[in-house]
Parts: C-alpha cells; sequence; structure tokens
C-alpha cells in the first residue's frame, strides 16, 4: 500500500503519528517497547516530528536498521542523526543502543552489539526503512559480501556485516527477518527519482540486484511524497 502525501512536512507528521500509535500500543502490552529507525538523509524531519509527540519514552528503546562503521563525529554517522533530532524534546528520555562500538571493523564489533541486541524487546514495536537509488535498503546493498546471509529466512544472528562498492564504509545491519517481523514495518521514501526506482523494484527482477525487493514481500507501508 502507497500513501501519497504533497509534501515532506504532511508525510513526516502521518509518518510520525502512525509510528507513535505503534509503540503506544507496545506499550499497552508489555513494559518497553522497541524501535528502529533508519539514518541517510530523508528522516530529519519524520524524527522531528516523532520527537514532539508524548509517550512513555522512558521505556521505549530506539535503535538503528543499519550503521556505518564511523565515529559518531562523522557527518555520515546513522547515531549522530538519531542523537540530533530524535532523542530531543519530548523523546529525550528514551533509551538509544546504537550499532558502532568503536571496534576496528565491523566484524569484530558483532559479538558485543549482538550481546546488546539480545537485550531489545523484540519484536520491534515499529521498524522504518529509507532506500538507497540502487535499490539498497537498511545496508543490503546489491554486490554485498554478505547480502545472502542478511536476507536468508533463517539467519544465525540478528546482526549482519555488510561491505559493498557502493556502501562507502563497511556497515551492520540487521538481518531481513528482524526486521520483518515489526508489528508496525514502513518504507519511507522521497521524491520523483526513488519512486522510479520504486516501480522498478515492484516489477519482476532478481533481489540481488535490487535488494529493496526482499523487504517488499512483506507488504510494508509505504509513505511517500515529492
Ligand atoms: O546508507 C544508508 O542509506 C539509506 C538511504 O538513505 P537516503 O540518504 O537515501 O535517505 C538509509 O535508509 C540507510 O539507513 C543508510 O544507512
Amino acid at each position: 500500500m502507497i500513501q501519497r502525501f504533497e509534501d515532506r512536512a504532511a508525510l513526516a507528521s502521518a509518518l510520525a503519528r502512525d509510528v507513535a500509535a505503534a509503540l503506544k500500543s507496545g506499550l499497552d502490552a508489555q513494559s518497553a517497547a522497541s524501535l528502529a529507525v533508519s539514518g541517510g538523509s530523508t528522516p530529519k524531519l519524520f524524527f522531528e516530528a516523532l520527537s514532539k509527540i508524548s509517550l512513555d519514552w522512558a521505556r521505549v528503546t530506539v535503535t538503528l536498521v543499519d550503521e556505518r562503521w564511523l565515529d559518531e563525529d562523522s557527518p555520515r554517522s546513522n547515531a549522530a542523526l538519531v542523537r540530533q533530532h530524535l532523542l530531543i524534546n519530548k523523546a529525550a528520555s528514551a533509551r538509544f543502543l546504537p550499532l558502532y562500538n568503536g571496534a576496528d571493523t565491523p566484524e569484530a564489533g558483532r559479538p558485543a552489539l549482538e550481546a546488546a541486541v539480545a537485550a531489545l524487546h523484540l519484536p520491534f514495536a515499529a521498524a522504518i526503512l529509507g532506500m538507497g537509488e540502487d535499490g539498497h535498503t537498511a545496508s543490503f546493498f546489491p554486490g554485498g559480501d554478505n547480502l545472502a546471509s542478511a536476507l536468508a529466512p533463517t539467519p544465525e544472528q540478528k546482526l549482519e556485516t555488510m561491505h559493498a562498492p557502493g556502501a562507502g564504509e563497511p556497515r551492520i545491519t540487521f538481518t531481513l527477518p528482524v526486521l520483518a517481523a515489526s508489528d508496525f514495518l514502513a518504507l519511507h521514501i522521497e521524491g520523483a527519482r526513488k519512486q522510479e526506482i520504486l516501480d522498478q523494484a515492484l516489477s519482476h527482477g532478481p533481489d540481488e540486484a535490487m535488494p529493496i525487493r526482499a523487504v517488499l514481500r512483506y507488504n510494508p507501508k509505504i509513505y511517500w511524497c515529492p
């Protein structure tokens, strides 16, 4: 289902409202709820809208669907984006679980992160994915060294490392089954170019060429604006 909005502000406020409702349902049913968000350039307005909504944020753990293996002082750090634009206002009391821990490589950092992730309340009450113009989502990149295992139906771990020609830097990502099991699964994309990429992904073709296809099979709610 594609929901189309007239502009970025309208999309941000609708997505924030729907994510907050999913978190509230999770908190009504159990003692805590987890939220996985994407990084990149798209989510800022959505983060700011969500941060202003009243919720029992102290019972919410926010994490990332994926991370670039970089210090938080890098402008490409997804964690830095979350700290600056989501963990503010009413959401300042949420707990944050970053996916970068300063180890030399994601492979070296992964065991400690797997242990931290094991303490999360899963499934995620909500997971919000983005999409790159190469058809990647989370860090499921075309040509990624561990793409097959990240997309496998029964991965051994919740996290997978990724190196790919188009990724810019090494990555770590939640695997597809963990994200797809979320109570509320959404894809947030903006702009005419990404609409074209989405149309291409919705047509027949291999997941390896456009890994977003693997997510589309789970029928995420799609939020789009020009
Ligand atoms: O590298 C990444 O890119 C995607 C898409 O980012 P955008 O800048 O095109 O919005 C993002 O969803 C992902 O979390 C991030 O690591």
